[in-house]
């Protein structure tokens, strides 16, 4: 069991509060006065660089937060997680996505067993399949090769494989990977009209083998394929990715293209399982073992660095430093790199899912905010879009600012301008423009007095925005798996701190109860009443118009 620490109870929260209200951090004079603080902020690692330099902290705000990571007592709950303590204690459930890439020797027990020969056991049977598939040698059933594969799942079953194959798209095999999850069906339909069923293999990903929008996009594709393909073909053309193996029989998918995982795999924290089944097919088996051993490296990493050199946990404090003192609502994640466009979306399931509680560990409503809102888009076009409000609008955002120092694709002079950008960015970020600056710059283009006075104000950027700056030699599977896990961990430890619990979601399920108890309701065209004035009105404007 994890403690049960109210934080804001803890001797250093309440000395962080103190910190807070007697200090007014300006990055500045934080940087003005002391020449070394890049190097006292900043970790050099053997592939990246992590600067947190520019951040609204001096060494006693590091050190009361890193007091406050000891007193909620973090380093228990790190080995209680890699050991396999049943931390998910409201569902009852190891949380061990971090033992599906632990390559060591180590045994890791779950309900009296050793679980490392039942991952090595799919890690092989996901490596032989793929290699049928890439090499050709597995046939659909008009002897044709598969060129395309469709990933049907959703939320944690569909982010992580949609995020990590465009990440990678450099290291592509010759097999195209397609994503469908919307239950909307416009998805499956706009993504099977490109694709012929001789060649295409579906494969069905989802933990429960319940959920909604997964078996009706599954049934979908089951008719598409069965328009070409007779019942007896399906065995060629469909796995399944899953716990709950019954189900997946019962849907006609033979035992043998069932790649299975288990209930300790939260669904937010399994591409690292058999959920990456379609990054394998995507990049081959060789780069999904390279981005498991990154994921590794920083767990190594997270379970043996000082804390005060540990970069999750640094991450993790300082979003609780703006969340829970500075009342930051939302926190930006900004990729200067294409390959990482759906880095944020990602995250906002891992974080947000994980995070987004109010009730602690104690099963008391908690008195202090906990997860923020995550958003963000690729760096530069978010410049061209919302970092007006961040350097100008009335909102606090801090921000990671993530980057390559090498492009993956030699195209002339786009890296440093890439580059150049991600560096102004933050610098602007942390020290404006100041009204002096301003009215000097205004005076050098000739302005008179009065056009200065009027202009004044809406040139000035405030600047003292907080940014993390992440910055990897290059994006490889091994550096994305490290990056990936630094985030996951980043959520455990603000979790811990919070006192939530961070590996159920039920504030997913009262949508989904509804939402079937109003689908029989759609059937027929009779007017209903049995809700609100305004769900009844929706639902009957439906109908009207359908
Ligand atoms: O893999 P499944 O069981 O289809 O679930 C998909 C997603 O649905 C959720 O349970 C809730 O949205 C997520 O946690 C999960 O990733």
């Amino acid at each position: 069991m994890l403690s049960k620490i109210n934080p804001i109870q803890t001797t250093s929260w309440k000395a962080l509060d103190e910190h807070f209200a007697g200090n007014d951090f300006d990055l500045r004079s934080l940087f003005q006065y002391n020449p070394e603080r890049f190097k006292e902020f900043s970790l050099q690692k053997d592939n990246f660089l992590f600067d947190y330099s520019k951040n609204l902290i001096d060494s006693r705000t590091r050190d009361l937060l890193l007091q406050l990571a000891e007193e909620c007592q973090l380093k228990d709950a790190i080995s209680k997680m890699f050991s396999g303590d049943k931390i998910n204690e409201t569902e009852g459930r190891a949380v061990l996505h971090t033992a599906l890439r632990d390559f060591s020797d180590k045994e890791i027990i779950v309900d009296g067993e050793n679980i490392k020969p039942q991952i090595r056991r799919v890690l092989d049977h996901m490596k032989a399949f793929s290699e049928k598939i890439i090499s050709g040698e597995h046939k659909g059933f008009s002897g044709k090769e598969i060129t395309d594969i469709v990933n049907i799942g959703i939320g944690g079953s569909d982010l992580g494989p949609v995020m990590v194959c465009s990440a990678l798209k450099h290291f592509k095999t010759r097999l195209n990977v397609h994503f469908v999850s919307n239950v909307d069906g416009n998805h499956i339909a706009e993504t099977v009209k490109k694709l012929n069923p001789e060649t295409t293999l579906f494969i069905i990903a989802s933990k429960t083998f319940t959920t909604q929008e997964t078996m009706t996009n599954a049934n979908s594709a089951k008719d598409w394929f069965l328009k070409a393909g007779k019942e007896e073909d399906v065995a060629k053309h469909f796995v399944a990715l899953s716990t709950n193996v019954e189900a997946v029989k019962q849907f006609g998918i033979a035992e043998e293209n069932i790649f299975e995982f288990w209930d300790w795999v939260g669904g937010r924290y399994s591409l690292w399982s058999a959920i990456g089944l379609s990054i394998v097919l995507a990049v081959g088996y060789d780069n999904f073992e390279e981005l498991l051993k990154g994921a590794s490296d920083t767990d190594q990493h997270f379970q043996t660095a000082d804390f005060s050199e540990n970069v999750p946990v640094l991450m993790g404090l300082l979003g609780i430093w703006y969340r829970n003192f500075y009342a930051a609502t939302t926190y930006a994640i900004l990729p200067y790199s294409q390959y990482l466009d759906r880095f944020a979306a990602y995250l906002q399931q891992g974080d947000m899912e994980s995070n987004g509680k109010c009730v602690d560990r104690n099963g008391e409503f908690v008195e202090y905010e906990t997860g923020p809102i995550i958003w963000g888009e690729p760096g530069t076009n978010g410049q061209h879009a919302f970092y007006q409000l961040i350097h100008q609008g009335t909102e606090l955002i801090p921000a990671d600012f993530i980057a390559y120092v090498k492009s993956s694709n030699a195209v002339s002079d786009h890296q440093p301008k890439l580059l150049a950008n991600f560096f102004a960015q933050t610098e602007a970020l942390a020290f404006g423009k100041s009204e002096e600056e301003v009215e000097q710059e205004l005076r050098n283009e000739g302005k008179s007095d009065e056009e200065i006075d009027r202009l004044l104000n809406y040139k000035v950027f405030h600047g003292n925005t907080p940014t993390n700056s992440i910055l990897f030699n290059e994006l490889t599977p091994f550096s994305l798996g490290q990056l990936i896990a630094m985030y996951e961990h980043k959520i455990f430890v603000q979790g811990v701190i919070w006192n939530i619990f961070s590996f159920d979601q039920f504030g997913v399920e009262l949508g989904k109860v509804l939402a079937n108890k109003i689908l029989p309701e759609l059937e027929n065209n009779e007017a209903i009443n049995s809700h609100d004035s305004s769900t009844n009105g929706l639902i009957n404007y439906y109908k009207g118009n359908k």
